[in-house]
């Protein structure tokens, strides 16, 4: 039978689910709709990969690999929530706490010496990172503010920070050297099978990877980070950032860039942290330190050492904070900066905060101040410059008038970088690079040195005809002119460029404004547009995708997590994502200290809305649509009423507005007439929700301001995660 998958995440979107998703089930159940979870979860998908390790009882079914098959059949339904894209730290910290929930799960090796070692280590490699969103995205990305929610934001403004023109935040980026500036790119005539080969100074070849199976059409690039380049682009960058007065700070995508990104980040800890590197190299090399992981791990590590070591390493930490520039903090008041953690700081979201804030991030002191935006490679770095460059000329973007800027964005099957892990290395020793054909023919080949981060990317052909067919349907759809953000002097934009004038000849164009601009410049023609009230679509690659679809709705609606997120899949199905961001972790915290959730659900809600009419569609279920056209309308006027959560203890949280939606939902369905027997049945609901009105907020708002328990981070215990979420008895018995 059809269903519908609603996924089981992590942290602030898993809370919620716990109350919303009873609610939905309530709604849902006379209309044949059968809504199943799937546990996605960091520690589900943890104890999917070790049954060996686990009694009976205790193992779990490998849910995303169900869910990865079925993303490739027609019959796909999918709500997919913000799950943890979990850097090594959060991964050994998940790994903890099921170990001391009696679950016999073993370390993250280090260092992976013997073969039993090996095996674990790639078992958890597995988990790390981005796993989840590749996995499940066999389409490409439709990400949109709906019209309600942009309303609601020009009427009910979120705050934005003024920009002056002498701010001296500015984007710092490599001018040679880089991914940029080293791509090669081929198109295959054919399909074929290639090899990856290092050869050192020696003449003597390691094959990298084997066996690569390429489709005719399909796209491959090839490029690499000089690591020398790097090293002294960094120096200069913190002694730039100390010379004019301003943070430093790191932006990068330590999580969907799992292999390259945290290798960067290593580098740029140790180019802060210059002296304390020289000087106690060989003693952090021998304790194990791990700067890829962040200076956390060091601070950990040595906590290991003898005392009198550990004082004088410490000590130089805190001369190099005191000699060095300011550093950007993640949480000023914990001591957390930005080089902590590789997941504290994830671009998307950074910069757009930023750029909101008046360009400025917090110091240690919690003040704003002027920063330094280190985004090593050059390949998108542009885009932030510009929207900088455009703030400081015109001030801040207004909410209350600017247009939007929708995203369709290239990404299935692991399309360009974000799929590139598994082609990343960090190179040995000088030498030599080569994409190697069946024929024994040199695709592309680069010169390279010890410690350089050298990657190959692919995108197939079949995504961009389907991502080419996707902007030209929403461009007619939403009356819109559609930028193709595309570099023609860049080598695997060009080969994409060749194909978009291809495939744009497949479709009816006529009357429609698409152009192809540089990154650069479509950021400039965007935001010229943006500030007059006009919108533009944004056509991306895979990175830009996941920049443009936090960037422009931070700026427009305050949050990624408004964003209607659809992946039309290639074979039919869909994928509903809610919003474009993340887990917010901060928002776990403030629910374990003050019991209020400030999660807003309103991804959910409009992702649900189009899964029950995809259903309805799909299943000629004509009572799925009458629900989901009732929840955009209840969706509305919750934000018509403003009955989103708040920030503050006491007042309206993540559950209340829950109530809210349920109230107005069944209101919604009491007073449509398409369907009878959904009106008979919500009737009396929406009155008895709307009776109990005051009682309900009442009971929802009194436990609030408390600590409360879950009884875990990653593996909440059940049933008190279950009462914390539903703490209404009014509310549960009407719904029940
Ligand atoms: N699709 C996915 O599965 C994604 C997963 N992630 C993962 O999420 C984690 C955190 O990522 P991070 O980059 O910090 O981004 P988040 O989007 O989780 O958080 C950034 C900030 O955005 C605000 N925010 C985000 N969503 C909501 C919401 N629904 N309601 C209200 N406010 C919201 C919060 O601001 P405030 O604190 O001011 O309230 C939050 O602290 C990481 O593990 C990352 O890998 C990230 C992106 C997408
Ligand atoms: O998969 C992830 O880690 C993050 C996804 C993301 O940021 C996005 O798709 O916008
Ligand atoms: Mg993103």
């Amino acid at each position: 039978m059809s269903k519908i998958i609603y996924t089981k995440t992590d942290e602030a979107p898993a809370l919620a689910t716990r109350s919303l998703l009873p609610i939905v089930q309530s709604f849902v159940k006379s209309s044949g709709i059968n809504i199943e979870t799937k546990d996605i979860s960091l520690a589900a998908r943890i104890l999917a990969v070790f049954p060996d390790f686990l009694t009976e009882d205790q193992r779990v079914p490998d849910d995303l690999a169900i869910l990865g098959e079925l993303a490739k059949k027609p019959e796909a339904n999918i709500v997919k929530l913000p799950n943890i894209s979990a850097s090594i730290p959060q991964l050994k910290s998940a790994i903890k706490e099921l170990q001391e929930k009696g679950f016999n799960i073993p370390d993250y090796p280090n260092e992976a010496e013997n073969d039993t070692d090996k095996d674990i280590k790639a078992r958890y490699d597995k988990i790390k990172g981005s796993a989840v969103n590749p996995v499940l995205r066999e389409g490409n990305s439709d990400r949109r503010a709906p019209k309600a929610v942009k309303n609601y934001a020009k009427k009910n403004p979120h705050s934005m920070g003024a920009w002056s023109s002498d701010s001296k935040t500015h984007v710092a980026t490599m001018s040679n050297g880089d991914f940029a500036h080293n791509e090669k790119s081929v198109t295959l005539p054919n399909a074929n099978t290639i090899k990856i080969t290092h050869t050192d100074a020696n003449g003597n070849t390691t094959t990298l990877k084997d066996n690569l199976a390429l489709l005719k059409g399909e796209i491959i690039d090839a490029t690499v980070m000089n690591k020398k380049a790097l090293v002294s682009f960094l120096d200069k960058q913190v002694a730039d950032a100390r010379d004019k007065g301003i943070l430093f700070s790191l932006h990068m995508k330590g999580t969907m860039m799992k292999v390259s990104d945290p290798i960067i980040f290593g580098h740029a800890v140790k180019a802060f942290f210059k002296d304390v590197f020289s000087k106690h190299g060989a003693t952090l090399e021998e304790l194990g330190v791990n700067v890829n992981s962040g200076l956390g791990n060091l601070l950990e590590r040595i906590q290991e050492l003898p005392e009198a070591k550990r004082t004088e390493i410490e000590a130089d930490i805190d001369a190099t904070y005191k000699n060095g520039p300011g550093v950007a903090m993640v949480n000023s008041d914990k001591g957390i900066t930005n080089l902590h953690v590789p997941s504290d700081v994830i671009i998307d979201a950074s910069m757009p905060a930023m750029i909101r804030t008046s360009g400025q991030m917090w110091n240690a002191e919690g003040k704003l101040q002027d920063t330094k935006a280190v985004i090593p490679d050059s390949s998108y770095a542009g885009i932030y410059a510009a929207t900088i460059d455009f703030c400081k000329e015109n001030g801040a973007f207004d909410p209350t008038t600017m247009g939007t800027v929708p995203n369709v964005g290239l990404m299935a099957q692991k399309a360009e970088e974000y799929g590139s892990h598994d082609k990343t290395f960090e190179i040995p020793s000088n030498g030599t690079v080569k994409v190697i054909d069946a024929s024994g023919e040199v695709l592309m080949q680069h010169d390279v040195e010890e410690g350089d981060i050298w990657r190959m990317c692919q995108t197939k052909d079949a995504p961009i005809q389907d991502w080419v067919k996707l902007a030209v349907t929403r461009a007619r759809a939403s009356k819109t002119p559609a930028v193709f953000w595309l570099d023609e002097n860049r080598a695997h934009d060009a080969e994409l460029i060749k194909k978009v004038n291809t495939y744009l000849k497949d479709h009816d164009t006529s009357g429609l404004d698409l152009r192809i601009l540089s990154p650069i410049e479509a950021t400039k023609f965007t935001c010229a547009r943006i500030v007059k009230g006009e919108d533009t679509i944004s056509v991306s690659g895979n990175v830009l995708r996941d920049y443009l679809t936090d960037l422009f709705p931070i700026l427009e609606v305050g949050t990624s997590a408004k964003m209607l997120s659809i992946v039309p899949l290639m074979n039919g199905g869909g994928l509903f994502e809610t919003g474009a961001g993340g887990s917010a972790p901060k928002h776990v915290q403030q629910l374990l200290e003050e019991n209020h959730l400030r999660w807003d659900s309103l991804g959910e809600f409009l992702a649900l809305a189009v899964s029950l009419d995809h259903f309805g569609e799909v299943n000629n279920n004509e009572k799925a649509k009458v629900l989901g056209e009732a929840l955009d309308d209840a969706t509305d006027k919750l934000l018509e009423n403003r009955k989103g959560p708040s920030r503050k203890a006491g007042e309206l949280d993540n559950r209340g507005s829950h109530f809210y939606l349920a109230m107005y939902w069944a209101q919604e369905l009491a007073s449509q007439n398409k369907d009878e027997a959904l009106k008979t049945e919500f009737t009396p609901i929406a009155k008895q929700l709307a009776d109990n009105e005051a009682i309900i907020i009442k009971e929802l708002n009194d436990i609030q301001g408390k600590p409360t328990n879950i009884g875990g981070y990653y593996e909440p215990n059940e049933s008190l995660i279950n009462s914390v979420m539903r703490p209404s008895s009014t509310f549960n018995s009407i719904l029940n």
